[in-house]
């Protein structure tokens, strides 16, 4: 069944591609755009990656560079990555791609619904084949939901299709609009554990909110199901199965050296992710199923 035959009877999502809809320098990803009652969004099927997202007559919940590519093979900077089978090194092989590899890849649209208030549904799939069993030696299933409707409801499930125990750990990668960044803090952390990735992930415990006076990269563990990002237009994030939160800003020159982020827009974003890394990875028996689920909400 083709995209259009699944998509043809809801009149708030039609596809397109990012080429025709962000302009020429990029490259036609198959783009799904939704207009409804509730929302405007935008989804690539690579990476099954919700990039835009804004309730009707609200602020956007989440922040695409303005130097992104869309580019065949390319993570997108902005919206929310899917960091999944591993996130960030791989800790076992530092050669393999950061982040794992699901976010360059295409996926497959299995529905699309509409429910009786006005929600639109969005399931996505992916699975292992003989280029992903040379990078992550297991076989298995992932499947993405995307809700819209007037806050982003996202669920993530993966089964093991092996027949030994497959690690995983993932996260959601939000870029989230700040106003000011100086004046930026995130909630809902204190007290917290964190591994400090800019000095080797040394263990330290968040006092009070999180503020951005430089680079901060932190990845929180067995964190509180509720984060908010206050800001001008403050953002909630709530997860009860994502036990992980990163927190994420390169500051001037980590974003200078990224060639589709530059130094001039570091102060417009921050990311908080939820996930389950480190500690709180998965490990999935064989034939296991694992989900987690994630609300992005006006706060
Ligand atoms: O450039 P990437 O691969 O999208 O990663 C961006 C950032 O993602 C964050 O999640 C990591 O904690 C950072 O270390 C990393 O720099």
């Amino acid at each position: 069944m083709t995209i259009e035959s699944k998509i043809q009877n809801i009149n708030a999502v039609h596809l397109s591609d990012t080429k025709s809809y962000y302009g020429d320098k990029h490259d036609a990803l198959p783009l799904l755009v939704i207009d409804s009652a509730l929302c405007k969004a935008t989804i690539c099927l690579q990476g099954a990656h919700l990039i835009e997202f804004s309730a009707k007559g609200r602020a956007p919940l989440l922040w695409v560079s303005p130097k992104v590519a869309y580019k065949q093979g390319k993570a997108i900077r902005g919206g929310v990555p899917i960091c999944f089978p591993w996130f960030g090194e791989n800790q076992l092989d530092k050669s393999q791609p950061s982040h794992g590899f699901v976010r360059n890849r295409s996926w497959h649209l299995e529905r699309a619904q509409q429910f009786t208030d006005g929600r639109i549904a969005l399931t996505f799939s992916t699975q292992s084949d003989a280029d992903t069993l040379g990078l992550f030696p297991f076989a298995f299933a992932t499947e993405f939901q995307v809700i819209l409707g007037q806050k982003i409801e996202l669920k993530l499930a993966t089964q093991n299709h092996s027949d030994q125990v497959m690690p995983i750990s993932f996260a959601l990668h939000s870029y989230h609009p700040v106003s000011a960044l100086a004046e930026a803090k995130v909630q809902g952390l204190d007290l917290t554990t964190y591994l400090d990735n800019t000095c080797q992930y040394q263990a330290h415990i968040q006092q009070g909110d999180v503020v951005f006076n430089g680079e901060v990269d932190r990845i929180y563990l067995n964190v509180a199901s509720e984060q908010i990002i206050q800001t001008q237009t403050p953002i909630a994030l709530k997860s009860d199965s994502c036990r992980s939160a990163i927190v994420w800003n390169p500051a001037a020159e980590k974003a200078a050296s990224m060639g589709d982020l530059g130094e001039e827009n570091y102060p417009s974003f921050v990311c908080v992710e939820r996930g389950n890394a480190f500690s709180d990875s998965w490990y999935l028996a064989p034939g296991e199923i694992k989900q987690a689920e994630l609300v992005i909400d006006y706060a």
